[in-house]
């Protein structure tokens, strides 16, 4: 796997439901290596939270996943996915291997117990079971996150600690036993802009420390542009195009990221709400066999498009596209 710190091959994710059955990742694939940023981007509902959800083995049991997950533990690979469902050895990966943030601190934060003995917890399962050097590692761990005078916020409770605190303890505790991958996903979405910028800056400066990979999930292309290296774009359920972050913005191809980007102007620009495209994201169940866009697409051409859903092909070094249209001929490429 070279440097990969994960590979996920053709992973599909099925839900049985009263109404039939969903299914909101179909044939998704990708790998992140050491110390890169790899961003998730797409619609509500086009399953990035599944997606990264099945790397941490956490989605609920109804989801039937399928696939390969392929983690690098010590140089050894090992399919997430064989593991048992909240067995041993997917837990001693979680939290240790590979951590998770999510958008709102307050919900991954127990209320009843201090911000200290949550993260200390953490160190106890994976580090160590003595309980003072547990304590000396999350103070550690505190500090390198901003989190000021920490020997007495550690016996503090959630409640006391602002938003954006919160986000920095979720961040440590996250990262105090060092994982091979973070995953945040709209990590900053609850916060206030300073604030925000100054947790994402917090993740680049960790991420270059501790040389981590990241998987970033949003929808906000403004952050994008500031994290990330690559871009995978998501759409009800697929990887409809792959590139480094410079080229998705500079040369999108796909009609669909050409729509997510309508209102971005630049690389580091200004950021705002961004859907210009008409429609939602409809329901993963029942589908056609052609192209999940179609029915959205302004460029679609009806002989092109016809045939079954387009996989995804490399029309430029590490920039991957699935469209019939011909990238070449595409209109509208950024300024
Ligand atoms: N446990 C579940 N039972 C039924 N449907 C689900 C379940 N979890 C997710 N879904 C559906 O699967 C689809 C993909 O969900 P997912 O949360 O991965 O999307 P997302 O792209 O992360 O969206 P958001 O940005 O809103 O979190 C959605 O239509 C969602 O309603």
């Amino acid at each position: 796997m070279e440097n990969n710190v994960v590979l996920v091959e053709d992973l599909n994710i099925k839900i049985k439901m009263d109404e039939g059955t969903l299914t909101p990742v179909r044939g998704v694939s990708f790998e992140v290596h050491e110390n890169e940023t790899l961003g998730l981007v797409g619609e509500s509902g086009c399953g990035k939270s599944l997606t990264s959800k099945a790397i941490m083995g956490i989605n609920s049991k109804k989801c039937i996943t399928t696939g390969k997950i392929n983690f690098n533990i010590n140089g050894k690979t090992v399919n997430l996915l064989d593991l048992k469902f909240g067995g041993p050895e997917i837990r001693s990966i979680r939290g240790k291997s590979v951590s998770m943030i999510f958008q709102e601190p307050m919900s991954s934060f127990s209320p009843l117990f201090t911000i200290g003995h949550q993260i200390a917890e953490n160190v106890r399962l994976h580090i160590t079971k003595d309980k003072k050097q547990a304590k000396e590692i999350t103070i550690e761990a505190m500090k390198r996150v901003g989190i000021a005078n920490p020997e007495k916020r550690f016996n503090q409770y959630p409640h006391e600690f602002s938003g954006g605190m919160l986000q920095r303890a979720l961040i440590a505790m996250a990262l105090v036993c060092n994982p091979k991958m973070l995953i945040a996903d709209e990590p900053t979405t609850a916060l206030d802009v300073t604030i925000q910028a100054q947790i994402l800056e917090l993740m680049k400066q960790l991420q270059k420390e501790y040389k981590m990979a990241i998987l970033y999930i949003t929808h906000d292309l403004g952050t994008v542009a500031k994290m990330c290296d690559r871009v995978a774009v998501m759409y009800l359920g697929r990887i409809v195009e792959v590139a480094p972050v410079y080229d998705i913005f500079k040369n999108p191809l796909h009609p669909y990221t050409k729509g997510l980007l309508g209102s971005v102007h630049k690389i580091g620009g200004g950021h705002e709400r961004l859907f210009s495209i008409e429609g939602t994201v409809p329901l993963a169940m029942n589908l056609s066999n052609r192209c999940g866009f179609y029915e959205r697409c302004t460029y679609r051409d009806e002989n092109k498009c016809a045939g079954v859903e387009p996989c995804l092909r490399e029309v430029e070094k590490g920039h991957f596209v699935a469209c019939y249209l011909d990238p070449a001929a595409a209109p509208d490429k950024m300024e």
